[in-house]
């Protein structure tokens, strides 16, 4: 039986995905097998010597303390594009509430509930509307910081209306760059985007590289008037710096879907509630994505969209199969290899790979009779982690 925790709310459409007789799915597990979560922030929390690996159901993972994951062999899984199109509509829905008098309309619409008669009604708000006009998307030009998942789906939205996009991603995969669309225009550094774009949208991870990127000297660059657009971490601005932006006009508006004090009472900013992959579609993909991603792990170690080691897999033969992880140095493999020589154990199948300081390994043996193999492969160094799976 194995056992996920939860946290968050979870769609069922992910929970369900666990056969009842081989799983117990609660908030409550105690000694879990792995960790099932959306936001919630893991960092002041003591991980359970039993946690084999964390799936975090959506894309960004910094609510996980994933260096310390690393050094314990825990594997950390993310669920890449799952919610993407659900970013991509609230990103719209964002440049659409800074350029149109939406928002202040519908507030001043509101207000009128004391007029009774309709034709009075009508004559006040014909007389009104020109305070809330605005302009149009078509035309601009839309800056995109961060070209993955969600920046190729925005981009592909400007260009089919009418927008010219210009796009920044130095550490730019070939995955992502195959499906980038070749009229976005290459940015050659940060600045140079923000010079020349009316809307600028940031699609990058919260990472330390990118920690407070859109800076006091970064929105000296930027273009009079632009409205800067974050659905991607708090810590990717400068709250201060933003404020200052918008208060010299540097910045029309900020979007955010991440609050900060700073920006209370001000009208130049939209702030929403951290809601932009919650559709139920987006948690309905990202769910089952992560359980289908948990569930190949546990049962049969193969790795699946990590963000700490590597993809791996190995198609299951009889026998046993014993799953290790280790720090990237010479001799482990070998070392284990020896154990189980010495142990008179027959390999039948085995895969290694390595990423930056890791290494994952599977190997399908024939059914051993000695208990003592693993805890013999748990005391070679380098070693992080081993188990075994019948
Ligand atoms: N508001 C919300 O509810 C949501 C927010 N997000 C945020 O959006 C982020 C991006 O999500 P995805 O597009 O799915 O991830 P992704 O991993 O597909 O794309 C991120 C892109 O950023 C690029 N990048 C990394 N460092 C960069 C830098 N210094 N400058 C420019 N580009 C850089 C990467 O090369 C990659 O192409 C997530 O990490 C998360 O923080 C994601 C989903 C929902
Ligand atoms: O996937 C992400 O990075 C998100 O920010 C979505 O967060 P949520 O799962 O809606 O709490």
């Amino acid at each position: 039986m194995y056992k996920i925790k939860t946290f968050n709310q979870i769609s069922s459409k992910g929970l369900e995905r666990f056969p009842r007789s081989n799983y117990e799915v609660s908030s409550d597990a105690s000694s879990p097998n792995a960790i099932l979560l959306r936001s919630h922030k893991l960092h002041n929390e003591v991980l359970d010597e039993s946690v084999l690996a964390i799936a975090r159901a959506g894309a960004g993972v910094n609510n996980v303390p994933v260096d310390d994951c690393s050094k314990q062999g825990v594997v950390v899984f993310n669920t890449p594009g799952a919610n993407a199109n659900a970013v991509k509509e609230l990103v719209l829905a964002g440049m659409l509430l800074s350029s149109r008098g939406i928002k202040a309309g519908i507030d001043h619409v509101s207000t009128l509930h004391n007029i009774t008669d309709a034709s009075e009604l009508h004559k006040t708000l014909e007389a009104q509307k020109k305070q809330f006009a605005g302009s149009e998307l078509k035309g601009k030009t839309l800056g995109i910081i961060g070209l993955g998942a969600i920046g190729s789906l925005v981009a592909d939205m400007a260009l089919a209306l009418g927008m010219k996009v210009v796009g920044f991603d130095p550490a730019l995969s070939i995955e992502a760059a195959w499906r980038l669309s070749s009229e976005v225009q290459r940015a050659e550094n940060m600045h140079a985007l923000l010079a020349k774009c009316d809307f600028v949208s940031l699609h990058v991870p919260a990472i330390k590289p990118t920690y407070h990127m859109i800076n006091a000297e970064a929105l000296s660059q930027a273009k009079r008037g632009m409205v800067l657009v974050n659905f991607a971490r708090e810590s990717i601005v400068d709250p201060e710096a933003v404020a200052k932006a918008l208060d010299i006009g540097t910045l029309a508006t900020y979007v955010c879907d991440f609050p900060e004090p700073v920006f209370y009472g001000r009208k130049d900013v939209i702030a929403m509630p951290h809601i932009g992959a919650s559709t139920a579609e987006a948690e309905e993909n990202c769910a089952m994505m992560a359980a289908d991603q948990l569930m190949d792990f546990l049962e049969n170690g193969n790795i699946k969209n990590s963000v700490n080691f590597p993809n791996v897999s190995l198609a299951r033969v009889d026998g046993q199969r014993i799953i290790f992880t280790n720090e990237n140095v010479p001799k482990v493999l070998g070392n284990v290899l020896s154990v189980l020589a010495d142990h008179e154990v027959n390999v039948i199948d085995m895969v290694n790979k390595s990423r930056g300081d890791l290494a994952y390994n599977i190997i399908d043996v024939e059914k051993m009779n000695n208990g003592d193999v693993i805890d013999a492969i748990n005391s070679i160094e380098h070693v992080t982690s081993v188990r075994l799976i019948p």
